[in-house]
Parts: C-alpha cells; structure tokens; sequence
C-alpha cells in the first residue's frame, strides 16, 4: 500500500515536472499560457457565469493538453527518425492537426460566451 502510495505521489510529481518543461521550452504552449491568463482577466472584467467559467475551462485545458501532447509526439518522432521523412512529416501534420481542431472549439466556445458581452445582446 505504501509502494503503491509513494509511486502515485512520484508519478505526479514526473507529471508536474512535464507541465513545467512545457511552460519553461515550448514558445507554441507559452502562447496559449497567454492567450488563457487573457481570457481569465476577461472573464473576471465581465463577472461570466460559473458554466461559462466552467466551459472556459474546459477550452483552455483542452488545447493545452492537445499541445503537450502534439510536443511529445514532435519529440518521439525527431528522436526515432531525425531525418526527414515524409511518414515523419504526416504523423506531424495529423499531431498539429489535433490542436487545430482543439484550438478551432476554443474560438466558438469563446464567441459564445464572449459575443452577448461585447455586444450587448
Ligand atoms: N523530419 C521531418 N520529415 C518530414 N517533414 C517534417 C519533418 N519535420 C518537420 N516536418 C514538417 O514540418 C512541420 C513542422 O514541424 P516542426 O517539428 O518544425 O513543428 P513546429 O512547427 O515546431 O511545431 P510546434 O510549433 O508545435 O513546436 C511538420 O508538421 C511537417 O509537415
């Protein structure tokens, strides 16, 4: 029980480490990291309501994740293949694919929130 205990406490703190290397090395990560202290002032300016906090939220940690993940998957495939390699290059584009997408839910979540406060309606 212990083991077990002491190995999740560890696993956490590698998981921490990962999200720190992010913040501190990826400048794509350090932007988004922006972009979220941004949309937390606003949210804030604007008092939005607790489902819109929790869908903002939700968009930020959706395309952060998608980018820590789209890191690590850059950094598997420059380790097993440096050079280049048109596989290497569609496993990128589907990987900066995925943020995309993420990214691209976090602009509607935003508008929808953000529209009838900016706007007035
Ligand atoms: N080894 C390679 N072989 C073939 N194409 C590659 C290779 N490395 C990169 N590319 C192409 O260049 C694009 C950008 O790859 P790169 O590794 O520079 O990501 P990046 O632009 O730095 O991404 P991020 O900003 O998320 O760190 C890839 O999506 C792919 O199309």
């Amino acid at each position: 029980m212990y083991k077990f205990i002491s190995g999740r406490i560890r696993g956490g703190g590698y998981a921490i480490k990962g999200a720190w290397l992010l913040l501190k090395h990826e400048p794509s990560f350090q932007v988004q990291f922006f972009i979220a202290i941004v949309v937390t002032i606003t949210g804030i300016y604007f008092e939005i309501t607790a489902t819109e906090w929790m869908f903002q939220f939700f968009a930020i940690g959706l395309v952060m994740c998608a980018e820590g993940l789209n890191t690590a998957i850059e950094a598997i495939a420059d380790f097993v293949h440096p050079d280049f390699h048109s596989k290497i290059g569609h496993i990128k584009d589907v990987a900066a694919g995925a943020v995309f997408v993420a990214a691209i839910t976090a602009v509607i979540i935003a508008a929808f929130i953000y529209f009838p406060y900016f706007f007035d309606i």
